[in-house]
């Protein structure tokens, strides 16, 4: 229609309502994540199915407005324009809030705070003293990078004499670390303890006092005011009645 034409990107047609509305008649949550960050979403290629924190979440919020979730791989990339572009209806899986992104989409109250830190070989921690930025970026050293996301944004800034090696397989990059291939990944403090859990040989430097302070959340379309308020509240009472810590703590202990 031409009214079609004229709305921005993401925004409810409002013949047809808010997605608080459509999601129910239609049964169906479309969920957009990439399925290669545990704890947070996690797809298991041998069957197609996703887990983790926030697919958990992802299927209280559908069973709460009577749907189903249908979930969607997409990259980190892409995960925000697929939202604005309206191919899902939220974007979930260890999202960090950032400003660029913001414009794009809509995020709901965040789930919990993280920040980037270092994981090394703890073969090699003595090697990093303090673990601080100067620790590690010296010639020598190399940084490996998921592409895509806050991850590369950050190394980008911030290593200028280690070398940076890109791995786009986030859910095989850390055993470049452990078989020695790389020596550092700066990625979230919450994936740091779940990595250094799973890969013994692997040691958060300082995971209680990241480099920078980020929150996870929700995205969701760019103008839906009614559904975003919606999820909100949704986060909001599972974040504070204890159902998101008892998620965590499944992965995390
Ligand atoms: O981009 C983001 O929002 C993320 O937090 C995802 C991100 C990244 O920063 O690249 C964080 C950790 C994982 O290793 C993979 C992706």
């Amino acid at each position: 229609s031409p009214d079609a034409a004229r709305r921005p990107e993401g925004r409810p047609d409002r013949h047809h309502g808010s997605l608080l509305d459509t999601v129910p008649k239609k049964g169906v949550l479309r969920v957009c994540t990439t399925g290669d960050y545990a704890p947070f979403t996690k797809l298991d290629p041998a069957d197609g199915t996703y887990s983790g924190v926030d697919i958990k979440m992802a299927r209280d919020l559908a069973k709460s407005l009577e749907a189903k979730p249908r979930f969607t791989a997409t990259t980190w990339a892409n995960l925000t324009k697929d939202v604005a572009a309206g191919r899902c209806d939220i974007g979930v899986g260890g999202v960090s809030i950032t400003l660029p992104r913001a414009r794009q989409v809509y995020f709901s109250e965040p789930t919990r705070e993280d920040g980037k830190t270092p994981i090394v070989r703890c073969a090699d921690k003595e090697k990093f003293g303090e673990g601080a930025l100067a620790d590690i970026d010296k010639p020598g050293t190399t940084v490996v990078v998921n592409p895509g996301g806050t991850n590369e944004q950050f190394a980008r800034a911030n290593i200028k004499q280690a070398t940076i090696k890109l791995h786009p397989e986030n859910t095989t990059i850390f055993q470049e670390i452990v078989e020695g291939r790389a020596d550092v990944m700066m990625t979230d403090a919450s994936e740091t303890l779940y990595q250094s859990k799973i890969h013994p040989e692997l040691c958060a430097l300082h995971p209680d006092e990241p480099f920078t302070f980020s929150e996870k959340a929700y995205a969701t379309p760019r103008g839906d005011d009614e559904f975003k308020e919606y999820v909100d509240q949704f986060v909001h009472l599972a974040t504070h009645d204890g159902t998101y810590a008892r998620y965590e703590d499944e992965w995390m202990k």
